[in-house]
């Protein structure tokens, strides 16, 4: 053992926060020593409604969050610089995130990264009215105040 602390990374969008981040925050933090967060900027949300929160609001209040250690904003062309920068020991990608692990393992052997990589669990509603999923908090706003 090196005594050097294991890093880990989390990455996502984080507009509207709720439960579902946090517990994917301290699924991925139980990896490691250190959780590093990226923040996937604006420009790069293609795959769903872009984000209401700027990338540094987004980046600030994941900052402040107990379990996260550093929380950077991502790259706007190439997802694998703050990668290696930040040296990990572990990515942790979400539970329903829809990257290709076998070609985000590729991509990161051929940049020499060595790194494991690792799925998180989800959260569940633990009670009827809990919302877990940004789109869906937007939704609620949107029916409930017009
Ligand atoms: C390992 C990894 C690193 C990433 N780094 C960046 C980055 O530097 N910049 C960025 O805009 N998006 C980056 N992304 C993409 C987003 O974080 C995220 O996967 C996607 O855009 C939104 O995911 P979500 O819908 O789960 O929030 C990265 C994704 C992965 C898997
Ligand atoms: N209920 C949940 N349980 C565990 N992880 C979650 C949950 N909801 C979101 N996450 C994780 O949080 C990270 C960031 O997710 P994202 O910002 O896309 O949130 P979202 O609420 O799912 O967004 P949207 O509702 O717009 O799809 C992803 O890795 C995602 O897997």
């Amino acid at each position: 053992m090196s005594g050097e602390p294991t890093r880990v990374i989390a990455q996502g969008t984080f507009d509207i926060l709720h439960p579902g981040h946090i517990h994917y925050l301290e699924n991925a933090a139980s990896y490691g020593d250190e959780l590093h967060v990226i923040i996937a900027r604006r420009n790069n949300v293609t795959h769903k409604a872009k984000p209401i929160l700027s990338d540094r609001q987004r980046r600030d209040m994941v900052s402040a969050l107990e379990v996260v250690d550093e929380a950077h904003l991502g790259d706007s062309e190439d997802i694998f610089v703050p990668i290696e920068r930040i040296d990990p020991d572990v990515i942790v990608l979400g539970y329903d995130q829809h990257h290709d692990e076998d070609a985000i393992g590729a991509a990161l052997a051929k940049r020499g990264i060595e790194c494991a990589l690792e799925r998180a669990s989800g959260r569940e509603p633990q009670y009827e009215t809990e919302l877990l999923s940004t789109g869906q908090i937007i939704d609620r706003i949107l029916s409930e105040r017009r």
